[in-house]
């Protein structure tokens, strides 16, 4: 796997699939790494050329000092692209990585072809929960909030019928550098990019979980309201809906990627 040097951040890309296929490139949330993929990666890469990455301060990427804002994160995956040598891709990012995508399509909109923004917000009108996670990370470390962060990313039902995987995501969660993680829950905390959805000309899907109390459903329709032209597919699942409806969540990104 590449590192890719973004304005002094090594950050870890993966990139697999079908040569000289259509390239999609998969953004991770808050506390995962290019792994929570996974679900998605056998169906994705034989159709697309997938290209995966590490947000900074995540995984195998470096965690640079702080703050970090949605314009760095942007910046980041311009910065792989240029190094990639690659003009144009699809993008699907999920929390986070829907957060960035919003960024991406507003300010540099001649390299996305279409956008998937999954279990998302562009705004929190109230950025209390970011400053207690932050304190309560601070004093406790990531373990201080990981049982309330899975209850929010997986629902009750799944985690109970999927232990394994509910043990893997929370693994994932716990091993994230928690510099890296303070510095995007600040990052969180003064979200707002209601303004850039209007400038976002591409086609774009917003997928939303219906039991998802993290992106709620009126924060996904706040984005597709603001973009034109934007469809919204709504999927049984808690946050993570990707890994929760693995099939439902790959059906629409490919049957949204490969409608004309
Ligand atoms: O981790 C969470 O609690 C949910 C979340 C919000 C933004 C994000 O990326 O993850």
């Amino acid at each position: 796997m590449p590192m890719i040097d973004a304005d002094g951040c090594l950050l870890n890309v993966s990139v697999e699939g079908r040569d000289g296929g259509p390239t999609l490139m998969l953004s991770n949330s808050l506390g995962c790494t290019l792994q929570m993929w996974e679900p998605q990666m056998k169906a994705l890469t034989q159709v697309f050329r997938v290209i995966r990455y590490d947000r900074r301060g995540h995984g195998k990427s470096n965690v640079a000092p702080g703050p970090y804002t949605m314009e760095r994160f942007g910046r980041d995956v311009l910065a792989i692209l240029d190094d990639l040598n690659i003009e144009k891709v699809h993008w699907c990012g999920l929390s986070m990585g829907g957060m960035v995508g919003q960024w991406l399509g507003a300010n540099a909109p001649e390299r996305f072809g279409k956008l998937i923004l999954a279990n998302t917000s562009c705004y929190y009108a109230e950025p209390t929960k970011w400053l207690e996670r932050i304190d309560a990370v601070k004093k406790g470390g990531i373990a201080a909030v990981a049982d309330a962060v899975i209850a929010g990313w997986l629902t009750q039902d799944f985690r109970e019928r999927e232990p394994d995987i509910t043990a893997r995501m929370k693994s994932m969660l716990l091993a994230s550098p928690v510099e890296g993680y303070l510095a995007c829950c600040e990052a969180l905390s003064t979200l707002d990019q209601r303004a850039l959805l209007p400038k976002i000309k591409s086609p774009t899907l917003v997928i939303a979980g219906r039991h998802d109390m993290a992106t709620p459903i009126s924060a996904g329709e706040l984005i597709r309201s603001n973009i034109p032209g934007a469809s919204m597919t709504i999927i049984d699942a808690a946050h993570i809906s990707n890994v929760e409806q693995p099939h439902a969540f790959t059906d629409a990104v490919v049957g949204f990627l490969t409608q004309r």
